[in-house]
C-alpha cells in the first residue's frame, strides 16, 4: 500500500507535532506516512501575526490538500481560522497538550519575581493585554519567530530581554519543558482558544481517510475546542486579537461537564471584561456563542474595533450605541 503524505511547515514545533501524529496513525491502522514539506506565508514573513491576518500558517497547506499534493495536515488548532474551508474536514483532535501559557525568564524567576520595567517579549495581542492588566509596570517588546528564536532572547548570549511568555504546549512538544520558569494559571493569563490542541485535516470527499483518521479523534479535546472557537468565532476575532477562551471537561455526577472561560482584554489592559459558563459537551457550540454574546454585551464589542451584530444581544446596560 502506498504511504500517506503528510503535509507539514518546516519549522521545528510543525514537524515535531506531525512526526507525532504520524507516528499515531501508524500505530493505529498499520500505514507508512511520509512527510511533505510546504512553506507558508506566515514562514516567509517576519511582520507581527496580526498584521498578517489569520490563516498565514496554514493557507498553503489547505491549497496542497484541496490539490491533492498531499492527504493530510497537522495544524496547530489555535492557527486555524475559525471559519473552515470548503472541501476539507477536521477529522480528528488528537489529545490535547497542557493549554497553559509559560514564562521563560533569567534566572528562572516567576511573573511576581520580575522587577518594575522589566522588560517582556511576546507579539500576541491576547498576552501583552494581560501583561499589562497585571499592573505590575511590565515594559512588553513585540517579539515574534519560531520557538527558539524567541527563547534566545532570554537565554544565551544574545539575550537582550528579561523574559518571553509562550505556549507551553509548543516547549513540551520540542522537548524543551524544563526551560521553563513559570506555567501561567489560567486567572492570570488565559490562553487562546484551542491553544495547546491539533486539528488533523483531509479532504472531506476522502472517505477511507476520514474514518481511519478518526481513530485519534479525542471526544473532551474537541468538545472543549469547540466551545472555544465558537466562542471566538462569535467574537469575529481572528487568533491574534485580544481575546481568551479556554474550556475544561471534567466528569460531573451526571455524565461530563464543560467549564468555559472567555476573556475580551483592550491592548493596555485597562479594560478586561471575563466571564465563564458551563454546560454539557453536546453544548458546547451553544456554550461558546452564549458566553460570546454575554460579552458583548458587557461592551466588548467596542474593545474590540468594529460593531457587530450577534443577534442575540440584550440590552441590561441601556442602550450604548
Ligand atoms: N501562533 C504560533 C503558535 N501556534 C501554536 C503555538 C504553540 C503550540 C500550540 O498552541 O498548540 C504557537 C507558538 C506560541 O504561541 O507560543
Amino acid at each position: 500500500m502506498t504511504a500517506l503524505r503528510l503535509g507539514t511547515r518546516g519549522s521545528a514545533l510543525a514537524l515535531a507535532q506531525s512526526r507525532a501524529v504520524a507516528e499515531a496513525v501508524t500505530a493505529a491502522t498499520g500505514r507508512r506516512v511520509e512527510l511533505v514539506e510546504v512553506v507558508t506565508a506566515g514562514d516567509r514573513s517576519s511582520a507581527p501575526v496580526h498584521r498578517l491576518g489569520v490563516g498565514v500558517f496554514v493557507s498553503a497547506l489547505r491549497d496542497a490538500l484541496v490539490g491533492n499534493e498531499i492527504d493530510f495536515a497537522v495544524h496547530s488548532y489555535k492557527d486555524l481560522p475559525t471559519a473552515g474551508q470548503a472541501g476539507l474536514h477536521i477529522a480528528a483532535v488528537p489529545p490535547r497538550e497542557d493549554p497553559r501559557d509559560a514564562l521563560v525568564a533569567k534566572d528562572g524567576r516567576t511573573l511576581a519575581e520580575l522587577a518594575p520595567g522589566a522588560t517582556v517579549g511576546t507579539g500576541a495581542l491576547r498576552r501583552i493585554a494581560q501583561l499589562h492588566a497585571l499592573g505590575l509596570q511590565l515594559t512588553v517588546v513585540p517579539i515574534r519567530g519560531n520557538v527558539d528564536t524567541r527563547v534566545r532572547r532570554v537565554r544565551g548570549p544574545e539575550a537582550d530581554l528579561d523574559a518571553v511568555v509562550l505556549a507551553r504546549a509548543g516547549l513540551v512538544r520540542l522537548g524543551r519543558a524544563e526551560e521553563i520558569s513559570e506555567t501561567l494559571d489560567p486567572m492570570l493569563m488565559l490562553p487562546a482558544p484551542a491553544q495547546g490542541a491539533l486539528a488533523v485535516e483531509c479532504r472531506v470527499d476522502d472517505s477511507e481517510l476520514v474514518e481511519l483518521l478518526g481513530t485519534l479523534d479525542h471526544a473532551p479535546t474537541r468538545a472543549a475546542v469547540t466551545a472555544e472557537r465558537a466562542f471566538l468565532a462569535t467574537l469575529e476575532a481572528g487568533c491574534s486579537a485580544p481575546v481568551a477562551g479556554y474550556a475544561e471537561v471534567a466528569e460531573g455526577d451526571d455524565g461530563d461537564e464543560i467549564y468555559l472561560r472567555g476573556a475580551v482584554i483592550s491592548p493596555d489592559g485597562t479594560r478586561d471584561i471575563r466571564l465563564s459558563r458551563t454546560g454539557t459537551p453536546a453544548e458546547a457550540t451553544e456554550i461558546g456563542k452564549a458566553l460570546a454574546a454575554e460579552l458583548l454585551d458587557l461592551g466588548a464589542d467596542s474593545i474590540l474595533g468594529a460593531p457587530r451584530e450577534t443577534g442575540a444581544r440584550t440590552q441590561h446596560f441601556g442602550a450604548t450605541e
